[in-house]
């Protein structure tokens, strides 16, 4: 699922990456099992980027080639010498020679096109990823992971065997084919009008296989990428599924993943098998019908011994050509299939920097002025797109649900039971349709310098709320502004670079301690660090490993608990020293220790700042100068702690069930 205004979210969401594939990619409609194919054309970019070696490759190969159409020539003359009894002399030099060196040729010519190959595959991995990093954030909702980095593990490799298999050397093969094929006509016209009526029926026979082989492969490749989706799947919750006992369930889900992808791939075996007879048949033809046709022509002397080897020579010399342009039909088949996934990817709109109509209409100025911004939500209202294109994204790769927190489910409770009039326990959210508005006109004001905490029930939109600060999303109507600055109309960067963000789930990267906290300001010395580590109460992490900073933190933070990677979260937003920080407290590691630690953190982080906190707890928000009640996507009430006791039932019952009133 994505996000993005309602109207525009109908055409950013699902829709759009299969329309951008048939308008961009593709010739005729592609279905959702081919997946999108790019036009040759696509690649050409690709290989321009290479077009100096490329060309000395070509060079090299027509030298090949010359060289290689005068061996028979030599030979024919050889032969014709030893006929009429004359000395051999420097001939046969000539002829060593001219073995030796078209193998040297093609030796250093195979090295130039693997490593051409590879430049090929970086740069096709380097766009793909500079676009992938750059894409809305809504885009990653729609998609699976595992199929993501598909795309740039496997699908960029396959553009490689466009040169390695083929492209390149058939311009070679080209020049030998031709070059035959006017020797052979001076040779004897007639016996090379037979040779050509075989060899047609293949080339017709190959071209009609060669779409098969595009389709068969595009189809594999999406295979694989469902198989390396399945996988990131099982292993982004490998607790939870050997916790629900569904390892056995996972690997039958991967392998039938697996089975699909090599079932698609020996379709394409059994294709390009197909390709192989094809041309063997067409050449062993063609030798048998110019040597029958050869030996009566040679009895009537039509033509000598010596023209007939030379003329078979030839033909072996237009055939291998025929063989090599063969696999390059089916290398650049399989490559454009692949490419057909690439460009999807960099096809799609990057994140612009700012709204530029809303930038040029804004009355006021375009850069916030104070140092602790105020945040102001008027009349705002948001709808996440329609369900995604693949809802095995959702169910499947999300993180691990925080289980036995009785805490959390108190509060919950409380806010179920408060609820009377509206639904907004789990029966009241997935009563709301797709695309229908998850804010329904939120209107409060943060004041520069205060804490303003986010409360209500799971599914009232306070994570959304901070999308749309954060700009991962915009709103359909209604405005989000920094110090009256509506914020689409900032560079995204600036924005971002004014706040902290510290999201619910993961917000650990792997890596060590440093990493993490260098990500937003990659400048900060280790004093600053260390510093912002005992602000948040997370000194002790140093003792307890040598490395200190370089300590590992495991793959999403696995080596500190759930408490820890929230608190360095918070370290790593402060690093950067954003004058707003938007904290989406955990709804995990919420244990009495874990909590005060956390509050300790959040009155630290707290002074000079903007901060806006999403509560689960009421405890850790009471003191906050202002609290927003939201529910069912709705402002109901905001005030301090006192305030909303006397004029918010959700609020009061919610207190009433954490034992503060
Ligand atoms: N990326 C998304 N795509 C589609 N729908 C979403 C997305 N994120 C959230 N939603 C839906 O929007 C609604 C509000 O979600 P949100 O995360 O803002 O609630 P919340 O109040 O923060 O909940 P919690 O307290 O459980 O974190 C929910 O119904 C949720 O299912």
């Amino acid at each position: 699922m994505t996000g993005s205004t309602p109207s525009a979210a109908a055409t950013t969401t699902e829709d759009r990456p299969r329309r951008t594939g048939r308008s961009r990619l593709g010739r005729g409609t592609p279905t959702i099992d081919e997946g999108p194919r790019a036009r040759f054309g696509e690649l050409l970019p690709y290989l321009f980027e290479h077009s100096r070696v490329l060309w000395f490759i070509i060079g090299l190969s027509i030298l090949g080639a010359a060289a290689s159409l005068a061996q028979p020539l030599l030979v024919s003359q050889v032969i014709s010498i030893v006929e009429a009894g004359d000395p051999l002399g420097t001939l046969v030099w000539g002829l060593i020679a001219l073995v030796v060196v078209s193998g040297l040729i093609s030796g250093y010519q195979h090295y130039l096109l693997q490593r051409t190959g590879e430049g090929v595959v970086l740069s096709s991995r380097r766009r793909l990823v500079r676009s992938m990093l750059h894409l809305p954030v809504s885009e990653f909702d729609a998609r699976r992971t595992g199929d993501l980095v598909s795309r740039v593990g496997s699908d960029t490799t396959l553009l490689r065997a466009v040169l390695t298999q083929g492209l390149v050397e058939a311009v070679g093969g080209a020049v030998t084919f031709v070059g035959a094929l006017i020797a052979m006509f001076i040779i004897d016209p007639v016996l090379l009008g037979l040779t050509v009526l075989v060899i047609a029926v293949s080339v017709v026979t190959v071209t009609l296989l060669a779409a098969r082989i595009r389709v068969a492969s595009a189809r594999a490749q999406k295979k694989v990428g469902d198989l390396a989706a399945s996988v990131e799947r099982a292993i982004s919750a490998v607790r939870t599924i050997r916790a629900a006992g569904a390892t056995e369930r996972e690997v039958r889900a991967i392998d039938e993943n697996a089975t699909g992808a090599w079932r698609m791939g020996v379709q394409v075996a059994k294709i390009s098998a197909l390709v192989v007879p094809v041309a063997g048949i067409a050449m062993q033809a063609s030798f048998l019908v110019v040597l029958g046709v050869g030996g009566f022509r040679v009895a009537s002397d039509a033509i000598t011994i010596a023209n007939l080897v030379a003329f078979i020579l030839f033909l072996f010399m237009m055939i291998m050509p025929l063989g090599q342009a063969f696999g390059a039909i089916t290398a650049t088949n399989q490559a454009l299939g692949a490419l057909g996934r690439i460009q999807e990817i960099i096809g799609l709109p990057a994140e612009d920097a700012y709204d530029a109509d809303i930038a040029r209409s804004a009355a006021a100025p375009k850069t916030p002025a104070s140092a602790q911004a105020a945040i102001e939500f008027e009349d705002v209202v948001f709808a996440y797109a329609r369900p995604a294109v693949d809802t095995e994204k959702r169910e499947g790769t999300a993180a691990p649900t925080p289980t036995g927190d009785r805490s959390v489910a108190a509060v919950d409770t409380a806010y179920t039971a408060a609820a009377t009039d509206t639904a907004d326990d789990e029966a009241g959210r997935s009563r709301r349709a797709p695309g229908d508005p998850v804010l329904r006109g939120v209107s409060f004001r943060a004041a520069p310098g205060t804490r303003t905490a986010l409360v209500g029930p799971s599914g009232a939109g306070k994570s959304t709320v901070l999308g749309l600060i954060e700009r991962f999303y915009d709103p359909a109507s209604g405005v989000v502004r920094i110090d009256g600055v509506d914020v689409r109309s900032l560079p995204r960067e600036e924005l971002r670079a004014r706040i902290g963000y510290v999201e619910q789930d993961a917000p650990v990267l792997a890596g060590t301690i440093r990493e993490n906290l260098l990500l937003g300001n990659p400048t900060a010395t280790d004093e600053q660090c260390i510093d912002v580590l005992h602000a948040v109460n997370l000194g002790d992490v140093l003792d307890r490993d040598p490395a200190g900073l370089d300590a590992p933190v495991g793959e999403d933070g696995i080596m500190l608990s759930g408490g820890e990677r929230q608190r360095l979260a918070i370290a790593r937003a402060l690093v950067a020293a954003p004058p707003i920080l938007l904290l989406d407290e955990s709804t995990s590691s919420l244990d009495g220790v874990n909590e005060q630690k956390m509050r300790l953190a959040i009155d630290a982080v707290a002074e000079g700042r903007t901060l806006i906190v999403i509560a689960h707890r009421l405890s850790t928000v009471v003191d906050s100068d202002r609290i927003v009640v939201l529910e069912d996507g709705r402002v109901v009430g905001a005030g301090t702690h006192s305030e909303l006791v006397e004029s918010t039932p959700l609020y009061r019952e919610l207190a009433k069930h954490q034992l503060l009133v």
